[in-house]
């Protein structure tokens, strides 16, 4: 039983929750007027045009701005939470979106994935296979997918059935904010169909088919600040996934393949944001 409290207390109590509910009043008060800006937006981003309302540049930009700001007791990841159940929603509401998940390596940490990044008012449908999620976002108006980017070597080049240049692309890398024990930390790539104007090119992703891969290729990618982010075998050799810098030449990407490699086809696949790393 907990000890009854004195009457000065119970006044400051009553004070305390005073403030919270002022604050909560508030806090709502201010969603509301952002869900009001959001009509004009739509008009002006013309978003039933392009068929996805999801600016990853943006939305990445927002969320580095409120881990720099953050401070205080409040665990920065409620404060992460929070915002990507708003900034989600409210894109959401411009143009409704499912998240198609590839759950051929589990179902856990993708649904952990979809529900801190995008809520729970935008649907999850999971598929069993990349290949499935890919062909439902491509049927789609503006559906995203996700895949797992930490995948390393596996059976499957998921990320070749990205190479047309109609099919869909990688937008983003979540989370927006990495750090050791994030919440929902699986590192997750997000697909839809392509963005044109509205995409990130901070960092840019390669398909790429070569023959063999030398001993000295990931220390020549590193040269130039490229990274295999995932391989798997192919037919005639090796598929790689590359991430490399947006101002990385294509021609400089392709020539810092060790000629050992092989005859070596690079296409793009995608972009995304920087990585915005804390400890
Ligand atoms: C509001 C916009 O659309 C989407 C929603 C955002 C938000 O709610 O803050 C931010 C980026 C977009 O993904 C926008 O383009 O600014």
């Amino acid at each position: 039983m907990s000890q009854p409290i004195s009457a000065e207390a119970a006044a400051r109590l009553a004070d305390l929750r005073g403030e919270i509910d002022r604050i909560d009043a508030e806090m709502h008060a201010l969603l509301i007027e952002r869900s009001q800006i959001i009509d004009e937006l739509i008009t002006v981003k013309s978003t039933q045009a392009s068929g996805s309302a999801f600016r990853p540049g943006r939305e990445a930009s927002m969320m580095q701005a409120i881990a720099r700001r953050h401070t205080g007791s409040l665990p920065l990841d409620t404060a992460e939470g929070i915002w990507r159940v708003i900034i989600a929603t409210f894109t959401w509401m411009q143009a409704p979106f499912n998240v198609h998940a590839d759950i051929s390596s589990g179902d856990g940490p993708m649904r952990d994935s979809a529900r801190f990044h995008f809520g729970f008012t935008v649907p999850y449908l999971p598929h069993g296979s990349a290949a499935d999620v890919i062909a439902a976002v491509g049927r789609s108006a503006g559906d995203v997918g996700i895949f797992r980017a930490d995948s390393g070597v596996s059976s499957l080049a998921w990320w070749d059935a990205l190479t047309d240049a109609a099919a869909p692309k990688i937008i983003a890398r979540l989370p927006f904010i990495e750090r050791p024990d994030h919440p929902a930390g699986t590192p997750v790539f997000v697909v839809s169909k392509p963005l044109a104007d509205a995409a990130v090119r901070e960092t840019i992703l390669y398909a790429a088919r070569v023959e063999r891969w030398p001993e000295n290729a990931a220390a020549a990618l590193a040269g130039v600040g490229a990274e295999v982010i995932g391989s798997a075998g192919a037919s005639g050799g090796l598929s790689l996934l590359i991430a490399a810098p947006g101002a990385l030449a294509p021609d400089a990407m392709a020539a810092a393949l060790p000629q050992a490699a092989g005859r070596a086809a690079l296409v793009e696949v995608g972009s995304h944001a920087d990585r915005f790393r804390m400890t």
